[in-house]
């Protein structure tokens, strides 16, 4: 190993209590909300298929006149209390809120930009009233923050001259002020993600890195922060130059997940996925016709894919610019949560169970029980479970329903039936096992 100063600040997963309750969360909502919602992608009556929080940059919109968007910032339908019901009914246990996203404009009255929510026609603190309302329902709240921020004379996308070490040493003061004042006036949130780090001007800025993971920590002890804001000495990002993992979980998977056979590799750290619900859509856009849009179902199995290989999954909200949710998002939050109160056990404190993946579905495993998630259903009616060896299924039940048959087939090898009546729809079987280490081998490895 080389030596490092700004590399992994500590090897294996963090396993105090404020680590395991993030873990133990699993499930977590984005709320991306921000001066982009009101164009919603349509730009001088021309529409942007590209992520709508990127149209200033789709529609090479100055900053200047992209930050008179603020005069129109006033979302009157704005209802931190319904919008807190709405995470609950969901069953997200975290809700991770885009404090400042790249434009620059913040969701809370900071003092060291005159882009914020103090200076517009709504005045008041968005950020604090959602707190308020996610914490008063018993949800954590998690802070993304941008480091990129295009309404700053001083950020650079690199560093080449003495000029742009000075400006960036100066946005960097900034960044760090702004970060302070966050951790300062909502001491109740829990992780910071960061995001808009991937310039060379960071890269090359390992240090301050490291220094914003430690302040952060210092100030809010036990607080979490991903792996997305850190560079080590040498400009690696995520993991450092000695293959360690930086932050306190790997935060790549945006809109995309590890494969279940091929990248096992995963569940030896923690991680956190996000996703979309059309292709690539974080801030509101006004025409979701112009890609894939999810499906409840769709949503669910990569919620399931997730943490089946121990990892967070987080689904995306864009508000509209009035403070309301479109309907399709209210719709997934019912769908997503009527299936999580009937089966949610198979979710919250669940990690990998380290069994091969079958077709039918994926396992997940909290302590000695672990879970069938069953997403497709075999024209032989039985699930096929093989387990590890020395490991014996001795029981299986439907979540919230009936005992089903095991049948042993070979060594370690079961067929589990399906439930008499078809749910119709993705169920759970909970099993029970027995650890045998030192079972007498009945079964011989056949002579070839
Ligand atoms: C969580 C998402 N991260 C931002 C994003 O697009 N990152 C990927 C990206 C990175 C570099 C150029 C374009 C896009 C999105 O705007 C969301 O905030």
């Amino acid at each position: 190993e080389i030596s490092l100063k700004y590399g992994a600040g500590r090897l294996g997963k963090r396993q105090d209590a404020d680590m395991k309750r993030f873990r133990d969360n699993r499930l977590g909502a984005f709320i991306h909300w921000g001066l982009y919602a009101i164009p919603g992608g349509e730009w001088n009556g021309e529409m942007y298929g590209g992520a709508a929080e990127w149209l200033k940059a789709w529609a090479k919109v100055p900053a200047d006149e992209w930050l008179k968007l603020m005069e129109q910032w006033n979302p009157t339908r704005f209802n931190p209390k319904a919008w807190a019901k709405m995470a609950k009914k969901m069953g997200v246990k975290y809700v991770k809120i885009t404090t400042k996203h790249h434009e620059g404009f913040c969701l809370w009255p900071s003092k060291y930009t005159q882009y914020t929510v103090a200076q517009t026609p709504y005045k008041k603190d968005i950020l604090g009233e959602m707190v308020k309302a996610y914490n008063d329902e018993g949800i954590d709240v998690h802070f993304y923050f941008s480091v990129l921020d295009w309404s700053h004379p001083d950020y650079r996308y690199d560093i080449k001259s003495e000029e742009d070490e000075i400006a960036f040493a100066r946005f960097l003061e900034f960044t760090d002020n702004q970060l302070k004042e966050l951790a300062t006036r909502y001491p109740t949130v829990k992780d910071f993600w960061f995001d808009g780090t991937w310039d060379a001007s960071i890269k090359k800025n390992g240090w301050w890195t490291a220094h914003v993971e430690q302040m952060l920590k210092e100030m809010l002890p036990g607080v979490t922060v991903n792996s997305r804001l850190r560079a080590d000495d040498y400009g690696k990002r995520h993991f450092d130059s000695n293959g360690h993992l930086m932050g306190d979980y790997e935060s790549a998977y945006e809109r995309r997940l590890p494969d279940p056979v091929k990248d096992l590799k995963v569940t030896r750290w923690d991680w956190e996925a996000c996703m979309t619900v059309p292709e690539n859509q974080w801030g509101y856009h006004k025409d979701w016709s112009l890609s894939y849009v999810k499906t409840p179902l769709e949503v669910l199995e990569r919620i399931v894919h997730a943490v089946s290989m121990g990892g967070n999954m987080v689904v995306n909200f864009g508000p509209q610019p009035d403070g309301d949710f479109r309907s399709e998002e209210k719709e997934l939050a019912d769908a997503v949560g009527r299936w999580m109160s009937v089966n949610g056990e198979c979710i919250y404190g669940c990690d990998y169970a380290g069994w091969d993946k079958q077709a039918w579905g994926y396992y997940t495993r909290k302590g000695k029980e672990v879970y069938m998630v069953v997403f497709n259903s075999p024209y032989s009616r039985h699930l096929v479970v093989k387990t590890p060896k020395d490991v014996k299924i001795t029981k299986a039940v439907v979540l919230n329903g009936k005992e089903v048959g095991v049948k042993e087939t070979a060594r370690n090898e079961y067929n589990v039936d399906m439930p008499a009546k078809d749910p119709g729809a993705p169920f759970v079987i909970k099993l029970q096992i027995e650890d045998n280490t030192n079972a007498a081998d009945k079964y011989r490895e056949a002579l070839t």
